[in-house]
Parts: structure tokens; sequence; C-alpha cells
């Protein structure tokens, strides 16, 4: 039997940065994967996503944007096959750069379905290795929709084997991957449908988002259907009708759902040990991300606390940090970590929303600071597409709870107002820096 200081199973985000930063600190590690490097991000998750988002947004620059400007580009060619050959070439690149990464820490890389013996024991195929550290970073997959034809609905992963642009994609779901993948589909020239279950999407978000989400879609020309249980779907020839339990039918050449995800935690023998899942089926973990077997700890999409990828990442460094580099205290902190949903525009937030912070300390001690703006980039434009921000702020000080931002570029606003909030910065820190003017992200330092 082969012997390991750290074995990581799933080459994912949150197994490689935990399977390098071990490495690195000189631990002998053993990182098993039975797919591509790189796990949902880089194969069929924020990477794909960015391209085809990266593409709506050209696409809308050209066609929607530019004539304002004075400049005409002529026909628009648009060659899906292209832009898929171009994405996967790249995503090709990224598996060889994770392998170039192995190759400086020093990990062991074993392609392979990892199945677990003992609390402390590997299989794959007929080797056994074992380690007195195992991880757990196994990631998740798409719920399936459970109604009659159900399966005519693809995924996400589904969604990246696309080899043609559909002409009219009905997607079902409100979260983060239905908003995103019906932005990008209608920035690309399809026609869109989106329906989701209640009055509006991103519902643990805060309401102002979701309520601009809505409007701007509706604006750009996305079919919205609100209060919309699926309840079949039908093939007829190459369409699929979505009927709905309110008695509506939507007719299109692709469905997608995305109703959310669930963990990997079958099939790789997790009954052979002590580890133990929460009443969601992911795996149970203290602050430390140990489960309840010694010795076995988990991290990322598998734990189900934030399925974002630099949440991942974080929580495997630190594990390795504390477990082979003598940080013993050192854990992640999951409040206060921003996120951004790539929509059409797309949205910025960190922290508490409104509604939230109002229920939990009350309106005395909740002042909120809000702007609605047209970005300069419309101004020469018929269309103007208006910006969103709001600050929640705390108490007598006003410490800076949470931000919240829907319109173009706020992805890349949010990042450094998340250190400033992560370090406690109140509603007089942002008034005291001074802006940069003329940009979108000076409106947050200077609301009133
Ligand atoms: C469409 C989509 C878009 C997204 N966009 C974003 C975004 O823009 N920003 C963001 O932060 N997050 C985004 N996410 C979420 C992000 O992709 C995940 O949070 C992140 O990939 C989780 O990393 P992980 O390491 O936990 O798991 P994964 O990356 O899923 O890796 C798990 C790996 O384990 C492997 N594995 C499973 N079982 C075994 C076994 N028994 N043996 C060996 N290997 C095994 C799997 O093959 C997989 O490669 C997106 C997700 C989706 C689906
Ligand atoms: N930009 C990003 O960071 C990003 C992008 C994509 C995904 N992600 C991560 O991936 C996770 C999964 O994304 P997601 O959009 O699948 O899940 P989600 O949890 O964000 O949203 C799921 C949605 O599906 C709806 N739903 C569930 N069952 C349904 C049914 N039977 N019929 C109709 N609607 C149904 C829910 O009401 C909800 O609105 C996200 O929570 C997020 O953590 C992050």
């Amino acid at each position: 039997m082969k012997k390991y200081d750290y074995i990581v199973v799933g080459g994912g985000s949150g197994g490689i940065a935990s399977a390098n930063r071990a490495a690195i600190h000189g631990a002998k590690v053993l990182l098993i994967e039975a797919k591509e490097l790189g796990g949902t991000c880089i194969n069929v998750g924020c990477v794909p996503k960015k391209v085809m988002w990266q593409a709506s947004d050209i696409y809308q620059a050209i066609q929607r944007d530019a004539p304002s400007y004075g400049i005409q580009a002529g026909e628009m060619v648009f060659d899906f096959k292209t832009l898929v050959k171009n994405r996967e070439e790249y995503i090709d690149f990224l598996h060889g750069a994770y392998q170039r990464g192995f190759d400086n820490s020093g990990v062991e890389f074993l392609k392979g379905y990892a199945k677990f013996i003992t609390n402390n024991t590997i299989e794959v195929g007929k080797e056994q290795y074992t380690a007195p550290h195992i991880l757990i970073a196994t990631g998740g997959h798409a719920d399936t929709l459970n109604i009659p034809g159900g399966e005519h609905a693809i995924d996400s992963d589904g969604f990246f084997a696309l080899e043609k642009a559909p002409k009219h994609m009905i997607v079902l779901g409100g979260g983060y991957i239905a908003a995103e993948l019906a932005g990008v589909v209608h920035g690309l020239g399809s026609k869109v449908s989106w329906a989701f279950r209640k009055e509006r999407p991103l519902r643990k978000f805060d309401q102002m988002l979701g309520e601009n989400l809505v409007n701007l879609y509706e604006e750009e020309g996305i079919s919205l259907y609100k209060k919309s249980v699926p309840s079949a779907i039908e093939k007829k020839g190459e369409e699929y009708t979505v009927i709905f339990e309110n008695g509506r039918e939507i007719t299109g050449d692709c469905v997608l759902f995305a109703g959310g995800r669930s963990a990997n935690v079958d099939g790789f023998g997790l009954g052979n040990t002590e580890v133990k899942l929460d009443e969601r089926g992911f795996i149970r973990v203290d602050k430390f991300q140990n489960t309840t077997a010694q010795g076995i700890y988990a991290v990322g999409d598998v734990v189900g606390k934030l399925e974002l990828t630099p949440v991942a990442i974080a929580a495997g460094r630190r594990l390795s940090e504390r477990l082979f580099n003598g940080k013993t205290d050192l854990y992640l902190d999951y409040n206060f970590v921003p996120s951004v949903v790539f929509t059409h525009p797309p949205i910025a937030t960190i922290g508490w929303t409104e509604e939230q912070a109002l229920s939990e300390y009350g309106k005395e001690e909740i002042k909120v600071y809000r702007s609605r703006f047209t970005p300069m980039y419309f101004a020469l434009n018929d269309y103007r597409q208006k910006c969103e921000m709001k600050l929640v702020c705390l108490g007598k000080e006003e410490k800076i709870i949470g931000l919240h931002a829907i319109g173009i570029d706020v992805d890349e606003m949010l990042q450094g107002f998340a250190v400033a909030i992560k370090m406690g910065a109140t509603k007089a820190d942002f008034d005291n820096t001074v802006a940069i003017h003329p940009t979108g992200a000076e409106e947050f330092v200077t609301m009133t």
C-alpha cells in the first residue's frame, strides 16, 4: 500500500488549491481526479460561463451600443461553433496549467475514481493508498427536474455541450445559473423565455437586485414568466413544450433547468467511514472543515455552505496551512463573502440584504443609502440602461454591512469595496475617500 501525508479526492477548485498548498509546505501529496483537472469551475462552470458572458457582451456592444458612437460594424455574423471551439481550447490550456502547477509544487496526480475502504485508506482500481489526512473535495452535480418529461431539459453541463445556438431557449429556475444563462443566450441573439416559481428571481439576494433584473431583462426583450411552476415537458418533433401548473404553455427548441445543486457523496464508499451528512445531504463539517471522521476533511460544494470557487479555494488552502504549516487556529470565515452574478448587466453583492438587516436589527439601527443613474457608457444611446446601488449601514457609526449593485461594470468594482467592508469600513470612511471621475464606482463614495 502506498503511503502519503495527504490524499485529496477531487481535482476541482478546492482540491487543487489544498493539494498545492500542502505540497508547498513539504507534505507528500496524492491528488485523485476521475475526470479532467479543474472540476466544475474550469470545465462546466465559471470559465466557460464567463467566456460566453463576454461573447454576449461583445455582441451587444457591437449591435446595440456601437452605432451611438458612430461606429457601424457592417453585417453581423456570429459563428457559435467558433466560439465553442476557442472556448474549449482555452479550457484545455488550463488543464495543462494545472498539471504544470503540480509539477512545480510536487503534487502526485492520479487519474481515477477514488473509493474509501476505511477512514484512512483509499482504493483506485486495484491499488490502495493510505494517509493520516484525507480531503474530500468531490463537488456537486445539478439537480434534475422531477416532472413528466423532465429528462428533456438540459442542465448547465448540457448547455456547455451545445454545438449550435438554440433558436428559442426556455429557462426554468430563479437562481444564479438561470439568471446568467438567460442573459447570455439572449445577448447572443436567440429568443429566451425565462420562467421562475416566485414573484421575482434571485430571492436570496437584496430585493432591489431581482426587481431591477426583471425590469432590465424585460426592456431587453427577454420574455419573463413569474409564478410559473413547471409541471410537464412534452416533445413534439424538434421542439419541446413546457406546461406550467397555471396552465401556461411555452414551446421552444431547448429547455434549460437550473434548479440548484446537490453534493457528490454517493458511490465512493463514504459508508466505510465515519463521515456523516447533514439533513440536506451535504458533508457535515465544523468550522475547521473537519468531518465527523478523524483525519477526514471536506471543502467546497460538497459541504454546501457557499458554492463558489474562491470559497472552495480559500477553505482548502486554510486547511492545508492548519495541517501542514502549524497554523492550528486557521479557518475560513464565511461572513462577508463577495459574489457576482454574471447577468447582463452584472450584479455585485456582499453582506446583509436590506430585508435581513431590518429584520435582525430593526428600523432605528439601519440606514440605507441608494443611487440610481445612467452610466456614461449609455450617454449617447437612446437605450439608457440604469445602474442601481445600495449601501446598508448599521448603528450610529454607520458600519457598512451590505453593498448591492446592478449595472455595467459593477462586477469589477466589488472586490476592492469587499476588502474595505471586511475590514469594518463605515459610511464616513467611504465619504472620506475622494471619488474617481468619471466612473460608476464613484457613486459608492458620494451617496447622501
Ligand atoms: C454553470 C456554473 C457556473 C458557475 N459560475 C461560478 C462563478 O462565476 N463564480 C464562482 O465563484 N463559482 C461559480 N460556480 C460554482 C463553482 O463552479 C463551484 O463552487 C466550484 O467549482 C466548487 O469547487 P469544488 O472543488 O468544491 O468542486 P468541483 O470543482 O466540482 O470539483 C470536484 C471534482 O471531484 C471529482 N470527483 C468527484 N468524485 C470523485 C471521486 N470519487 N474520485 C475522484 N474524483 C472525484 C469530480 O470529477 C470533480 O472534478 C459555477 C457553477 C456552475 C455549475
Ligand atoms: N456567478 C457565480 O458565482 C455563480 C454562477 C452560477 C452558479 N453558482 C453557484 O452554483 C449554485 C447553483 O446554481 P443554481 O442556479 O442551480 O442554484 P440556485 O440555488 O442559485 O437557484 C436554484 C433555483 O431553482 C429554483 N427551483 C428549484 N427547483 C425547481 C423546480 N422544480 N422548478 C422550478 N424552479 C426550481 C429555486 O427556486 C431557485 O430559484 C449557486 O447557488 C451558486 O452558489 C455561482
